[in-house]
């Protein structure tokens, strides 16, 4: 197995940042390249991002705004939002070698096309070899060094488990799978379930009311993603159930803080990425293509269209005709 030596990030935001520095704990040469000039210049000179306050970056990496620089690594992290992805990728592609393993760390659909992380990849650099890698971490406990376990795919079982070496660590574990739709799917629709479980806290629904919504959500998460032959260890795995848990319990994530604004009435944080926002419509247009129900996700992307208020959403799931589990 060939090893891969240097690994780029692409997008020097909170993910890209923690993700730099995991590569570096592995071992790895690391560039994090920011698009703008500026932004580079600064972090390079403070050692430091302020969208992860706190944490100094890794002696070793190598910050630069020269993308030919980045596609020159041996593996490349793509760390930007899922709805810039292809923006990023396009913008790589004329300095890709071919074969160039491109990682896809957003968690997200893209609008107007439907398209999963990989199917953007594969459109945007056809020459590149897609991955994603998805799961249960936030990341200010992954720059920090806090334990953390995550789902690495690609169609090439070879690439992946490349990659797990590449990044692995005692702190940061990946797993390897070839379920790249599997963990696609989970990544997406957990970031949307997540605004629904804020929702219900910023309601003061309950503990209770919390923990049915996180399972009701599981099983649409898991519906949709047999929908498209994801396997059932992946939905129950780390980018699929250990996202969704980690995600709708605590306003440490974006998207649950996002719901339990609104669920009080409050204007959301500003300058925040809530990538569910984004995926709440296509998740709800790609369920309605494939006849899945995701009553859930359907009441989220109607909340945040403003078609029914919160009271409303959440009696209408209330008075859904009862059924068997499933
Ligand atoms: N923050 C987390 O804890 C976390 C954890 C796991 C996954 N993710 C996922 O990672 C993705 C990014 O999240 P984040 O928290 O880093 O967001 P962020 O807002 O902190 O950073 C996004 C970065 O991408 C950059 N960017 C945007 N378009 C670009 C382009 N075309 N080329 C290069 N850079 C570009 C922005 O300048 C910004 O620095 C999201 O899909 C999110 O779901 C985030
Ligand atoms: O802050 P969030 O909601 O984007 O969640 C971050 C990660 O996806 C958690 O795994």
């Amino acid at each position: 197995m060939t090893a891969l030596n240097s690994i780029a990030v692409i997008g020097a935001g909170a993910w890209g940042t923690a993700l730099a520095g995991v590569a570096a704990r592995a071992g790895r040469n690391v560039i994090l390249y920011a698009r703008s000039a500026e932004t580079a210049k600064a972090i390079a000179a403070k050692r430091s991002n302020p969208k992860l306050p706190g944490v100094t970056l890794h002696a070793s990496i190598e910050v630069t705004n020269e993308l030919k620089r980045a596609a020159s690594a041996d593996a490349i992290l793509i760390a930007t939002p899922a709805q810039s992805l292809r923006a990023a990728v396009s913008a790589l592609a004329p300095h890709l070698s071919d074969g160039a393993p491109l990682v896809a760390c957003a968690k997200g659909i893209e609008r107007g096309t439907h398209k999963f992380m990989t199917e953007v990849i594969a459109e945007a650099a056809p020459k590149a070899r897609a991955a994603i890698l998805s799961g249960p971490g936030f990341a200010d406990d992954v720059a920090r060094g806090l334990p953390t376990a995550v789902t690495l795919a690609a169609d090439d079982e070879e690439l992946a488990k490349r990659l797990v070496q590449a990044l692995g660590s005692a702190t940061f574990r990946p797993y390897h799978t070839t379920d790249v739709r599997g963990v696609e799917i989970g990544g997406a629709a957990k970031n949307v379930l997540a605004i629904a479980a804020g929702i219900s806290v910023g309601k003061n629904l309950g503990a209770s009311a919390q923990a049915a919504l996180t399972t009701r959500g599981f099983s649409e998460l898991a519906r949709l993603g047999r929908a498209f032959g994801a396997r059932s260890e992946t939905l129950v795995g780390l980018s699929g159930l250990g996202d969704l848990i980690l995600t709708c319990s605590t306003p440490q994530s974006r998207n649950f803080a996002l719901g339990q604004a609104l669920g009080r009435g409050l204007t959301p944080p500003s300058g925040k990425l809530a990538e569910g926002a984004f995926t709440a419509p296509v998740l709800v247009e790609l369920a309605a293509a494939e006849n899945v129900d995701m009553p859930v996700s359907t009441a989220v992307a109607d909340i945040l269209r403003g078609a029914v208020t919160i009271d409303e959403a959440v009696e209408g799931l209330l008075t859904r005709p009862f059924k068997a589990e499933g």
